[in-house]
């Protein structure tokens, strides 16, 4: 776990902020094209919106990112997630969130595409925030010469139910959710399948796996469109060394980044709502 100092210093520092909210802008896609934006980046804080295009009235919106239609992979990646494997090292659970309804590119800047497994995080051109986070973790964790495993567990919020995508049982189990007595605002997911991961291709087949199993259809705005929301969590478990008096202890430490897709944050709310009842 972190020493007191470091905490201290994270709190000082650029982190001192725990939750960041960034915005990012797809490209208009072929039907969309045909008609004028309402939404401009007006530099890398602020957004713009108006009603209808020629509208002299806007509304202005500020960020601690905005990301335009032309933003890659890597940038939002460095910008958005790249802390979080330094704060998983150090001990830290760390959660980013994407919300935005559907069409608006969630999976493309959480999964991206898929390139050759060689490629490093921060060559490839077209991964995500997750295969990337992962890749990365994966590089920082052997440099560091760390003892570790990584798991992944991958669940879907649908229709107020809780659906373990990883389950090796052709039909979806439907999960359980309990309040944790032991620890005040968690809660334990009964029965989660977590899987193990040696590599980012690992990652791009479970994901694959996950999604071919989520409730799909396609709605007007998106051909793929999933309906529901889904959980994606890593945890790292470290085998540390330390020292206590003269003894050489082996010490356990299981941190998680988790991943959440989210398209209606109302709904998502009352899903919980009724889920914790
Ligand atoms: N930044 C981007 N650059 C280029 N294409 C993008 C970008 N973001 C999204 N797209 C494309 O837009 C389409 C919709 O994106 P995506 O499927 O990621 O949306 P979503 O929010 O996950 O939708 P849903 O909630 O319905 O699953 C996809 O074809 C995707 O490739």
């Amino acid at each position: 776990m972190a020493s007191p100092a470091l905490i201290r210093k994270m709190r000082k520092g650029n982190n001192s902020q725990n939750i960041k909210v960034y915005v990012r802008c797809r490209p208009m896609n072929g039907t969309e094209s045909k008609t004028l934006s309402v939404v401009e980046c007006r530099n890398n804080k602020e957004l713009v919106l108006r009603d209808r295009p020629h509208d002299k009235v806007t509304k202005a919106f500020t960020f601690d990112r905005v990301f335009g239609q032309d933003s890659k992979q890597i940038d939002v990646y460095r910008a958005v997630a790249k802390n979080s494997v330094n704060e998983v090292l150090n001990g830290f659970n760390c959660t980013i969130f994407a919300y935005g309804q559907t069409g608006t590119g969630k999976t493309f800047t959480m999964e991206g595409e898929r390139t050759p497994d060689n490629t490093s995080w921060e060559e490839d051109p077209l991964a995500g925030i997750i295969p990337r986070c992962v890749t990365h973790l994966f590089d920082e964790l052997r440099v560091q010469n760390l003892e570790f495993s990584m798991r992944v567990s991958f669940l879907e919020l649908y229709n107020e139910e809780l659906f373990d995508l990883l389950s090796a049982h052709d039909d979806l189990s439907k999960l359980r959710l309990y309040e944790d007595a032991s620890r005040k605002g968690s809660c334990i997911i009964q029965g989660l399948e977590e899987v193990l991961v040696r590599s980012k291709s690992d990652v791009y087949s479970i994901l694959e796996k996950g999604s071919a199993k989520r409730q799909t259809a396609a709605t007007l705005m998106n051909a793929h469109s999933s309906r529901s929301h889904t959980v994606f969590t890593v945890t790292v478990h470290i085998k540390e060394n330390t020292v206590d008096g003269e003894e050489l202890l082996k010490v356990n430490l299981a941190c998680k980044v988790i991943f959440v897709l989210v398209k209606e944050l109302w709904l998502l709310v009352q899903e919980l709502k009724i889920l914790w009842t």
